[in-house]
């Protein structure tokens, strides 16, 4: 793959590891859904472990991504069909963002390509991702001690949940800055930002590169786990709770040798859900910090905007959407 990205290289002096991650053990669900809220809280970030999705569903979807980013360049180039669905490579969006990746983009349950093996397989991976995804919000609600339990996991079993399926590849990239006095430099792999949805599920192989920002603007790696899932709260989820839960700012830097393949699922509200923050969390006097709007309003601002805009920024109470 040939890319050239100006003004890309950006010193992200490798930073510290993010050891104090929270790793949530679902076999225990009356530790995960306390542990979870704490989580969210804190950082926004965390990792689950006894998920429940089957291991060898996860590598042999890996495998088969790989085999579809192994082909060669126009092979690929036969599967980019109107933007947002299918593969792209260097551009993010619609607005000017470029990264050093190559991705697959499944708005839909239709995850058709070249290899029926890979269709099949993910679609049991999303079935399987969907139904964690659900737990997880589930354990949320009960953290919270929100009734029903199913407030939030209902707009995800929802047969219109507005759900994304992402499949990214970074390859290698032998990045020399002669700038830097040829010191160790990472080239942006994934431009720093928050996910618009309510949480994201993430998995990688077993090469490093996701950073998050902590809430003190620390930036810190994320050591890969092959195993496990990472979770994200994203932008709608902020709102939801009224800023209790702070959707986290990340980015993924490449490796100068080897390649890196992570595996998304962006739980979306239906579009026409009315996303406000949830009347049985507030506080007796406790002002809304967002004014009600559609998960479809805020999705099209999503898209008119650039990956590092602060999209939250425009549905604060009495300021107005770019919609
Ligand atoms: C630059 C952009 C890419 C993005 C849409 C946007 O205009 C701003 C948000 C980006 C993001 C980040 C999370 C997900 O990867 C994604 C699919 C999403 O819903 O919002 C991407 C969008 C994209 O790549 O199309
Ligand atoms: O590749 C990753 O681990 C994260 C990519 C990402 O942030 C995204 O696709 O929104
Ligand atoms: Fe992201």
């Amino acid at each position: 793959m040939v890319m050239l990205l100006q003004n890309q290289n950006q010193n992200q002096n490798k930073p510290p590891n993010f050891t104090a991650i929270p790793v949530i053990d679902l076999s225990h669900p009356d530790d995960a859904k306390n542990l979870i809220v704490k989580a969210c809280q804190d950082y926004g970030f965390f990792k689950v472990v006894n998920h429940g999705v089957p291991l060898w569903l996860v590598s042999q979807l890996e495998n088969q991504t790989m085999e579809f980013f192994n082909m060669s360049q126009s092979e690929k180039n036969k599967y980019c069909p109107p933007y947002p669905t299918g593969y792209a490579t260097k551009t993010i969006g619609p607005n000017g963002d470029v990264g050093w990746l190559e991705y697959l983009l499944f708005t839909s349950n239709d995850f058709s390509t070249n290899s029926k093996t890979f269709t099949s397989l993910a679609k049991e991976y999303v079935e399987a991702v969907k139904k964690l995804g659900c737990e997880i919000l589930e354990l949320v609600a009960e953290g919270l001690k929100i009734e029903p339990k199913s407030v939030l996991s209902r707009m995800l079993s929802d047969d219109k949940a507005d759900t994304i399926f992402r499949l990214n590849h970074y390859p290698p990239c032998p990045d020399t800055d002669p700038d830097m006095d040829h010191r160790a430099t990472n080239t942006i792999g994934f431009g720093e930002h928050t996910d618009p949805h309510l949480i994201s599920i993430a998995r990688s192989n077993t090469t490093s590169g996701l950073q998050i920002c902590l809430p003190n603007g620390t930036w810190v790696g994320v050591p890969p786990d092959h195993t496990s899932f990472f979770i994200n709260v994203d932008d709608m989820l902020q709102v939801m709770t009224n800023g209790r839960f702070k959707s986290v700012k990340h980015r993924v830097v490449t490796d100068k040798l080897k390649s890196r393949v992570s595996m998304i699922y962006f739980v979306g509200p239906p579009l026409m859900e009315k996303i406000a923050p949830l009347g049985s969390l507030m506080e007796p006097g406790e002002e809304s910090m967002y004014d009600e709007f559609t998960w479809f309003e805020y999705k099209s601002c999503t898209y008119k905007t650039r990956l590092a805009d602060d999209r939250l920024s425009f549905f604060h109470k009495g300021c107005h959407p770019l919609v």
